[in-house]
């Protein structure tokens, strides 16, 4: 079924082209390229959807090669981006961290023209699990660790980074599909920031770093850490479920449920539900997953609303031993994909983005002296 697209938030609306995805079009759920995302999941890395996303087709056997060779060749912050770092507070949100660290880049690294394009997007690539780990263990730890490590992949080089040691198969398994689940949605809130700025011309690190801060509200990305932040809460299924009857009568808004486009489920969902499951039974956990379960069930029965990419995100990190507050972080590792790729199709084919607003405001009126304003 379609949702009936309309309304505030410029909702159903076309704002522009887009050859790099289709969200909600019946009968395919989310593409990338033309691709369904269900089928990358399965048979892809991270790194041959990063490079179909961002170079335009899947590579072959020696592309692969080629390029995870090169992002691994790129994964050394500047030591003025180390310094920057070691200055942020340990109670910061690595949202924020990361947002500075890109734009601190943009400032060592700039994007002198247009044809770096592909360069520095690369490097942001290679680089983000270092900003987001460097400052997580120096910051917690007081660790400075070395971030250009020989990891086969950028979630592996992620969760090592974080935890010290190499990850088993399972948890690289769950970063590449995880990776590839949040890549690329269209025009999404943080898509369209990043568009809306490189309209102007402006430079890709500038993009990124807005559609870094339009992701970090719980409304969009941030509804992942939300989601978190209120199954942990939950002792049981049945607490759970009585706690969100209680949410919903009193009409709060539970995050990690609804969506702007899907009209009754989120493609992403099901996937990650799967790997979460998967990843509950290896660590033995009895309650959130089932909590998470109850929750789903609870929200369809009650709401007719399904759980988006976000919600079995949270319990699917969270066995991983990811600390909550790097769960957004890990979205921007791969929207940043997404977010890249639509400004180069925006600087392909450009005309600034200026809408108009219905002026809802005073009549023309005459500047009152200071004596007249009361
Ligand atoms: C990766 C991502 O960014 S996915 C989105 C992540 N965000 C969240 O999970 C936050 C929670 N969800 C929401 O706030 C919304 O569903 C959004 C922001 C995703 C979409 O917003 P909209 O397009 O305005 O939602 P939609 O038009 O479908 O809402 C229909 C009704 O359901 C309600 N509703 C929608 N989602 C929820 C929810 N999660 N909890 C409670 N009620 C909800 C709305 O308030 C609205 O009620 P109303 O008609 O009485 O005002
Ligand atoms: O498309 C949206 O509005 C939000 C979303 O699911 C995403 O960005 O992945």
């Amino acid at each position: 079924m379609a949702k009936v697209l309309s309304g505030a938030g410029l909702r159903g609306q076309v704002a522009g082209k887009t050859a790099l995805s289709t969200v909600g079009v019946s009968g395919s759920g989310l593409t990338y390229l033309g691709y369904d995302v269900k089928d990358l999941a399965d048979k892809c890395e991270f790194e041959e959807v990063a490079h179909l996303i961002l170079k335009g087709h899947l590579p072959n056997q020696q592309e692969l090669t080629s390029y995870k060779a090169k992002l691994k060749s790129l994964r050394s912050l500047p030591e003025a981006l180390k310094e920057v770092l070691e200055r942020i507070p340990a109670d910061a949100h690595p949202m924020d961290v990361l947002r500075t660290g890109c734009s601190m880049l943009g400032n060592l690294e700039g994007e002198a023209d247009f044809s770096q394009q592909q360069e520095v997007t690369d490097r942001m690539l290679a680089l983000f699990p270092s900003i987001i780990c460097y400052w997580y263990r120096f910051s917690h730890d007081g660790v400075r660790i070395e971030t250009a490590t020989d990891d086969n992949s950028i979630g592996g080089h992620f969760l090592h980074m974080l935890t010290g040691e190499k990850p088993n198969e399972l948890h690289e398994k769950v970063m590449h599909v995880s990776l590839i689940l949040y890549a690329e949605h269209e025009f999404n809130a943080s898509t369209f920031t990043a568009r809306v700025c490189a309209s102007t011309l402006s430079d890709m690190h500038s993009c990124i770093t807005g559609a870094i801060g339009s992701l970090r509200g719980p409304l969009h990305g941030g509804a992942n850490e939300a989601a978190m932040d209120m199954i942990e809460k939950f002792t049981s299924a049945d607490h759970a479920e009585a706690e969100m009857m209680g949410m919903l009568e009193r009409k709060e808004k539970i995050m990690g449920f609804g969506h702007a486009v899907y009209a009754d489920s989120d493609p992403r969902n099901e996937i990650i539900k799967t790997w979460s499951e998967k990843l509950a039974a290896d660590v033995g956990d009895t309650v959130l997953y089932p909590v998470s379960v109850r929750c789903e069930e609870v929200m369809w029965r009650e709401k007719k609303l399904f759980c988006n990419a976000d919600f079995f995100h949270a319990s699917a990190y969270n066995f991983m031993a990811i600390p909550t507050k790097l769960f957004t972080p890990i979205f921007v590792m791969s929207r940043l994909t997404g977010w890249a790729a639509h400004v180069m199709e925006q600087r392909s084919d450009n005309r600034i983005i200026r809408p108009s607003a219905e002026y809802t405001g005073e009549d023309l009126r005459p500047v009152p002296t200071m004596a007249e304003r009361g």
